[in-house]
């Protein structure tokens, strides 16, 4: 059975007296420890106040972006080391949003995630359709691209324990909209994802956590949740709210699904 994982996408929002709060309102909550695997992806600013608040917990953070190169003359961008050095376990690569709006291509966010992987990062690869691709009948092609861009970092998984690698599918067009897919939809997109790794790794395929991320909200995680291919959510807006991200995580854990 596969672990299921509960991650925040703070986006560009917050100071440091709203990670603050945010984190250890998460904290007093008192989930259970691991069920599910919670992390919290505030913006670079903040990594610093999360860590603080959160060392010595079961909660996790990452950091929302990353550059490839280790270090060097590159003015405003960030490092898979500098994250770890924050105590990051995870890092978001080629999120709808860098990849609309910062140009990343395909071959840019393979990049990142060998950076990633390199560092001893876990990249969470985000990857799924704009609205007008899903009206086209595009879906399943953009995903096989998307997936098969991926291939260098899936052949390299696929050994005896959990992958140190989680996709996270996000149609473009149910981010921030409050439309989010239904739970049959996420479904079969979840488990063609699942079907193009097993062309390539079958024992990956299996073991590979899949998030759903676009409009994840309180009322309609349980649902979503409870779908076969579906391991936890990439939930952005609901987790700037700490009661509905720590009900998001409370659906996550009644589906009973342990480390
Ligand atoms: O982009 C997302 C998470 O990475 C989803 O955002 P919303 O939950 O605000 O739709």
């Amino acid at each position: 059975m596969r672990p299921i994982m509960v991650a925040g996408n703070w986006k560009m929002h917050g100071l440091s007296a709203d990670a603050q709060h945010l984190t250890q309102s998460i904290l007093d909550a008192g989930l259970e420890p691991t069920v599910p695997e919670v992390v919290l992806f505030p913006p670079f600013t903040l990594l610093h106040t999360v860590s603080q608040v959160a060392k010595g917990t079961a909660l996790r953070w990452g950091g929302q972006n990353l550059f490839w190169e280790n270090q060097g003359a590159y003015t405003g961008e960030i490092s898979g080391s500098m994250l770890r050095d924050m105590g990051c376990r995870y890092v978001l690569v080629g999120h709808s949003e860098r990849r609309q709006l910062f140009g990343e291509t395909d071959a840019v966010v393979l990049r990142k995630a060998q950076a990633a992987l390199h560092t001893g990062l876990i990249p969470v690869i985000c990857v799924g359709e704009t609205g007008d691709e899903r009206q086209e009948g595009k879906t399943n092609a953009v995903l096989r691209r998307q997936i098969e861009a991926l291939t260098p970092v899936l052949e390299h998984q696929g050994g005896g324990h959990q992958p140190h690698l989680v996709l996270a599918y996000e149609p473009v067009w149910a981010i921030g909209t409050g439309l989010t897919a239904t739970p049959e939809q996420a479904e079969e997109a979840h488990a063609f994802i699942r079907s193009l790794v097993a062309e390539h790794t079958p024992a990956l395929a299996k073991k590979l956590l899949i998030l759903y991320g676009g409009s994840v909200k309180a009322n309609n995680a349980a649902a979503l949740f409870a779908a076969e291919d579906i391991d936890g959510g990439l939930v952005g807006g609901a987790s700037l709210q700490a009661g509905e991200f720590i009900q998001i995580c409370r659906a996550a854990h009644s589906v009973g699904r342990g480390v």
